[in-house]
């Protein structure tokens, strides 16, 4: 029927507890919150126990006939309409705690929710969008979903903090061993040839003009020694304590749907997977097919430019003391330390390009997700995702990856399943930031996914945190 009803234990007195939004109580205007019930059917109901009560309900055929005292000072519902996105996983079926679970409405992380009703400050009621369905659910209210979060936090197998590894399981030091040991191939001289290599392939590559900055492996591989060194979840806290952590931790995050206006900056695209994916190819198509619109940020490092660098086209060549500073300062959407030297891909980078008129894109790591989440660079986040090992098997048979060890090697599948791996617990904890999610199976195809998602993200409205709209002190 739409309506739940409780027990004043006191007087033994029956109310109804709540009216479902769009049910059919609420439909039909007649019963309200708070009103006492006499009699159902004609059985007088003081002093039953409400499972008694739907007893008889449930044994009614035809009409059902309700007395009620009405409530005297009905609430007025002056509250605004709420969306929010949801950053946690809800259940009804598995929460002891909810009056009534048939009433509940489960819902994933990344979902986003209307909140129809926020009278009662325990249970709220939502309807998830886009939604057909007249009748709203109970959902938690945020405060009772922090309690159950705090509740479950220490249950998880996987606290963020310790929760992800990149493709690499040994530590730093086992890793150099490792290195002269065995694998001569990414020794300092190779390395620096590979990189000598790579700036042929990637910034001779420069379509009219523009040089595809962003992709050096050593970037790369540092990215890939810093989250293997520390975790991505230690990264994140050491740099964003209270931002990153907050977020993490609210269960609801308000969100309003906002389209870009055609004179303001585009949004930032930036891709996100586990290493090895395809996130560096994608992008570097996406900029080769149209490079007046696309481009990657140039990333600044404390190495010394090499003869044929110009400062501000491969790297923003800088002091050491300059980039800590930058670091400091929370410049930096992500750094990290190769060889000696530091690197990283900075916040004004990013805006450079933004203030030309063109779209930025950058690939970004979990602890990078926090940092692109602003008012300023409104970063829509496209989860890049693996197919299936069998399929990755299939679609990688020609191609090469960059491990820890080897610049380039072909695909071994110890790799695909550290790839799913990864991906999945990526997802597991990261889910709910990602606007868009294109799986790369067919190289083609997901290109052409890329660009009609970039398309959509810059001209059709889209759901963002409502801070970046009417921005807080604390956004
Ligand atoms: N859909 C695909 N089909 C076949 N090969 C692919 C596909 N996507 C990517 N590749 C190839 O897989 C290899 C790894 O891709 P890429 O360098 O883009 O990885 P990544 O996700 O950027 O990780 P990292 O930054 O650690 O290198 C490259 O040789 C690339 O050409």
């Amino acid at each position: 029927m739409g309506a739940t009803i409780r027990r004043d234990e006191g007087t033994g007195e029956i109310f109804v507890a709540r009216v479902i939004h769009g049910g059919l109580a609420d439909r039909s205007g007649l019963l309200r919150a708070g009103d006492r019930l006499v009699e159902v059917n004609g059985h007088p109901v003081f002093g039953l126990e409400p499972e008694q009560i739907i007893n008889i309900l449930a044994c009614s055929q035809g009409t059902i006939m309700f007395k009620v005292v009405p409530i005297t000072d009905r609430p007025v519902n002056n509250q605004t309409m709420l969306y929010v996105r949801a950053m946690a996983d809800y259940s009804p079926n598995q929460d002891p705690s909810i009056p009534c679970a048939d009433a509940g409405m489960a819902f994933c992380k990344g979902d986003v929710l209307e909140i129809v009703d926020q009278t009662d400050a325990l249970w709220w009621q939502a309807k998830k969008l886009p939604s057909t369905s007249l009748c709203a659910g109970l959902v938690p209210s945020t405060s009772l979903l922090e309690r159950k979060q705090k509740e479950f936090w220490w249950s998880q197998p996987f606290p963020i903090q310790a929760g992800l590894k990149t493709l690499s399981t040994v530590d730093e030091e086992e890793d150099l061993m490792a290195i002269d040991d065995k694998c001569v191939e990414t020794d300092e001289e190779a390395f620096e040839s590979e990189e000598l290599k790579e700036d042929d392939s990637d910034f001779s590559s420069n379509v009219a003009g523009v040089y595809l900055a962003g992709f050096r492996k050593s970037l790369r591989l540092c990215r890939r020694r810093k989250a293997q060194a520390s975790g991505y979840g230690q990264t994140c806290t050491s740099r964003c304590p209270s931002s990153c952590l907050t977020a993490l931790e609210n269960p609801y995050e308000e969100v309003v749907r906002h389209k870009r206006h055609p004179g303001d900056a585009h949004r930032l695209i930036a891709l996100i997977g586990p290493s090895g994916v395809g996130v560096n190819e994608l992008r570097r198509r996406l900029i080769e097919i149209d490079p007046k619109t696309y481009q990657g940020a140039v990333p600044h490092t404390t190495r010394p430019r090499k003869s044929y660098e110009e400062s501000g086209r491969e790297y923003h060549f800088i002091s050491r003391e300059l980039f800590e500073n930058m670091a400091y300062n929370h410049r930096f959407i992500e750094y990290g330390e190769h060889r000696g030297y530091l690197y990283g891909t900075s916040i004004d980078a990013v805006k450079q390009i933004l203030h030309t008129g063109k779209v930025c894109i950058i690939d970004i790591d979990p602890h990078g997700i926090q940092a692109v989440r602003t008012h300023e660079l409104k970063a829509y986040i496209i989860y890049i995702k693996p197919p299936p090992a069998d399929s990755m098997r299939l679609t990688r048979k020609n191609s090469e990856i960059i491990t820890n060890y080897y610049i380039n090697r072909p695909f071994k599948d110890e790799d695909l399943q550290e790839i799913e791996e990864t991906g999945q617990k990526m997802e597991s904890h990261f889910y709910q930031f990602f606007d868009h999610m294109i799986v790369n199976d067919n190289l083609q195809e997901s290109c052409v996914q890329l660009l009609t998602a970039i398309r959509k993200a810059q001209d059709e409205p889209q759901w963002v945190p409502a801070s970046w709209i009417r921005p807080t002190n604390q956004a």
